[in-house]
């Protein structure tokens, strides 16, 4: 019999699309229709959270909700905020195991980020916190709606633009952290929402 893992492995016998320095994007690496069950599936099963947090001396909630899901005492912190981890699901350490072997990256955590629809978004930033080390491997898998991904060059400030469907998986490795910003805007066009799953390793020992 087949289980709800067989039906959402990434492949990687995809489409490449080569991007800036230290960006990989793999093209359908889950069918849409796996993508659709996957997205549906994690909707009802992640444990949600909005996060406040305080930007210029205001406390505002994060436009979109997050769940993060790690091994066992890895904590992670951003923007002044910890977030104690979730257990892995069968499913997600299945899809998990499938990209560390496929990369060749120990992935340990996960944050999930739900775009509820075009009004969420994440603003510009890079994924350079301490514990993630200095050229992190990052796989960042997108399910639901397409939205638009913008990588930013820290010296020149060229934006860089890719359009991220349903099943696509993007690799941030290299300098990508080091030398670009990244985002994702606000699209009040869309109307669907749209599930991000991003692979980390976090170095144990640097869990502060
Ligand atoms: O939703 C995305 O594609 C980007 C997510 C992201 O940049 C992050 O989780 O750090
Ligand atoms: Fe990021």
């Amino acid at each position: 019999m087949q289980s709800v893992t067989d039906f959402t492995m990434p492949l990687f016998n995809t489409k490449v699309k080569s991007l800036p320095n230290g960006f990989i994007c793999h093209q359908n690496t889950i069918s849409s229709v796996k993508a659709d069950a996957l997205y549906h599936y994690l909707l009802d099963e992640c444990a949600w959270q909005q996060p406040k947090i305080v930007i210029y001396g205001k406390t505002v909630s994060i436009p979109r909700l997050q769940c993060y899901i790690a091994d066992e005492g890895l904590e992670y912190q951003y923007s002044g905020l910890t977030m104690a981890p979730e257990p892995w699901s069968a499913v997600l350490l299945a899809i998990k195991n499938r990209l560390s072997h496929t990369f060749g990256v120990p992935f340990n955590a996960l944050l999930v980020n739900w775009y509820r629809d075009g009004q969420d978004s994440m603003g510009w930033h890079s994924d350079d916190e301490p514990e993630l080390g200095r050229e992190p491997c990052i796989a960042s898998l997108s399910l639901g709606a397409s939205r638009l991904f913008k990588m930013r060059q820290k010296q020149t400030l060229q934006v860089y633009n890719l359009q991220l469907q349903s099943g696509d998986c993007l690799l941030m490795s290299g300098r990508s952290q080091l030398d670009f910003q990244h985002s994702l805007p606000k699209q009040p066009s869309v109307k669907q929402g749209r599930i991000n799953l991003t692979f980390r390793y976090v170095l144990p020992h640097h869990v502060r």
